[in-house]
């Protein structure tokens, strides 16, 4: 093909004055045809558009799993791509998670390369010349990296998988509506047995990274006024031993639950036409430890949390009936404070006592004499700090729509103000009630806040491993709880208030022990004014 044919003026005209220099300039100096280059242009555009064609054709032979980001396995499957397809292929296109948003695992990691890098003085006492400054941590916590908008191809187990993750971002309209994005993964041939494969690994490697964290959900209202489960934080679990309750009624809880969870169980429901739900109330004064003893089950039964508050001004029965029908079928739902909520019996409601509730599957009859509120709140104000109706918590809790399978957990303060059909056996099946602390409680608080032995595991680093010596701190330890907790009178403090005592004294126990009468003193004249 000629080389340099000039181009017509005419021709040249038709360009805008730029482009015509440029074309000028490609055509003298590197003797380039504008007009071979068009060509050449339309013909890969074409070559293009038919592989893209033959492409999509080729697709077909794929099978192809669609997993949404409101399912576990997403969370799942961007870790494990995270953690092992980012260690050696390149992805183009991928989303950095800043150290801000770092968990306490990661607070961890960057602590201990702190340590490894010859910061050692981080993990012996706090030492108020050396602070420790917490921008200093964040900084150190690990980027994540995860993968964002794009399609990689890599081998597993000798077969091609087709990893694609689309977002849909949220409305420019409406700001902070979070992206919602799906993950597509292809894989060539009819069988769906690597793609299950690779999620089997992704479930399970999951699953051991957070074997000993608790995650909790809380119903929140997002920006439409729509509330909607948010995965609200991830937690170290809570080790059992570490509240402080009735022996005896802690193993039953235990095993009642266990039996309650046990895969045959739900069959026995099934057979004898119960439906399958148990719950439980929790009742005491404030800080005595209805939360902390959730937190801990669900460490226990690998369970997550889902939180309601009924205070939330955009909750009504509705969105109450969807929440509940949303949470999966193995579950804690923990409803807290629910005295507060002021729940009310609208007045054309029959009064307990005098009433047959029919619903599908329940018939609910309540034998209280003359309560008619749900709460103190209700009572004192004449109207309802929430807009969701006794009747509508009960659906919600036990309707039709209700899931099964899950474990329901209510707290209340004043366990005596509730309307008897909220509790009615069936809504709830065990009643726990938290005593304000006995002497014994108080000396087993003591020791577990000043005998630690976690440090080492935490940051696997060296500590004093001397027996002799751990068992003369013990028993020394011991005797002070014996001190401590005669000198404070018995079932007067929460466990909140004492543990928020010795807090005080967090690296000293023998002052812990002796201060404690004086405050003591203090703190019941101050209540008493
Ligand atoms: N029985 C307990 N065992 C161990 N720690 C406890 C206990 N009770 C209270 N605490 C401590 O006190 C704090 C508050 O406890 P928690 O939130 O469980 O109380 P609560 O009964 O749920 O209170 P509220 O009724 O105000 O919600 C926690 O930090 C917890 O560690």
């Amino acid at each position: 093909m000629p080389s340099s044919i000039p181009l017509p003026r005419e021709a040249i005209k038709l360009f805008k004055p730029g482009y015509a220099h440029l074309l000028n300039l490609l055509q003298n100096s590197l003797g380039l045809d504008p007009l071979t280059l068009v060509n050449t242009g339309l013909l890969l555009a074409g070559i293009f558009t038919f592989l893209r064609y033959l492409f999509t054709r080729v697709i077909v032979l794929w099978v192809t799993v669609r997993i949404n980001d409101d399912d576990q396995l997403y969370d799942s499957l961007m870790r494990w791509m995270s953690d092992h397809q980012f260690m050696n292929r390149q992805f183009r296109s991928v989303k950095a998670i800043s150290a801000s948003k770092s968990t306490w695992e990661d607070e961890e990691e960057a602590l201990k390369s702190m340590i490894r890098n010859g910061n050692k003085n981080i993990l012996t006492e706090p030492d108020p010349n050396n602070l420790i400054s917490y921008r200093t941590i964040v900084g150190r916590s690990p980027i994540s990296l995860q993968p964002f908008q794009g399609t990689h191809l890599f081998r597993r187990h000798g077969s091609w998988i087709l990893f694609q993750h689309l977002v849909k971002r949220g409305s420019e309209l409406v700001p902070n509506v979070k992206e919602t994005g799906y993950i597509q993964l292809k894989c060539l041939g009819s069988s769906f047995a690597p793609v299950r494969g690779l999620l089997e690994e992704a479930q399970l490697y999951h699953l051991e990274r957070t074997k000993t964290t608790t995650t909790v959900h809380r119903a929140i209202s997002n920006v439409r006024d729509m509330i909607r489960w948010t995965r609200f934080s991830a937690r170290p679990s809570r080790d059992m031993s570490t509240v402080i309750f009735d022996k005896r009624a802690k193993q039953e809880l235990l095993q009642d639950i266990n039996e309650y969870l046990h895969p045959h169980t739900r069959r026995w429901y099934a057979n004898h036409g119960i439906p399958y739900r148990r719950g439980y109330l929790f009742s005491g004064a404030p800080g005595t430890g209805k939360t902390s003893l959730t937190s801990a089950l669900a460490g226990v039964f690998g369970l997550d949390i889902y939180v309601l508050s009924l205070l939330d001004p955009n909750m009504n029965e509705s969105a109450l009936m969807r929440l509940m029908s949303e949470v999966p079928s193995r579950c804690i739902v923990l409803l807290e404070d629910i005295d507060a909520a002021g729940l009310n019996r609208p007045a054309s409601e029959p009064k307990p006592g005098h009433a047959r509730r029919n619903k599908i599957g329940n018939t609910a009859e309540s034998t209280a004499p003359s309560v008619t509120q749900g709460s103190v709140q209700g009572i004192q104000n004449g109207s309802a700090a929430t807009s969701v109706s006794l009747s509508g918590l009960l659906n919600a809790i036990d309707g039709v729509s209700s899931q099964e399978g899950r474990i329901l957990i209510m707290t209340t303060n004043s366990p005596e103000s509730l309307d008897k059909a909220l509790i009615r056996p069936g809504r709830v099946d065990m009643h726990i009630a938290f005593e304000l602390p006995s002497k014994v409680d108080m000396q087993e608080l003591f020791l577990s806040m000043y005998r630690d032995d976690t440090v080492s595991v935490i940051h696997g680093c060296e500590v004093n491993t001397n027996k002799e010596q751990d068992k003369t701190d013990n028993r020394h330890l011991e005797s002070l709880a014996v001190r401590f907790a005669d000198s404070i009178p018995e079932r007067k403090f929460s466990l909140a208030a004492l543990q928020g005592y010795l807090l005080q004294y967090k690296r000293s126990p023998e002052e812990a022990c002796s201060k404690a009468a004086e405050w003591a003193e203090k703190k019941l004249a101050e209540d008493d004014e």
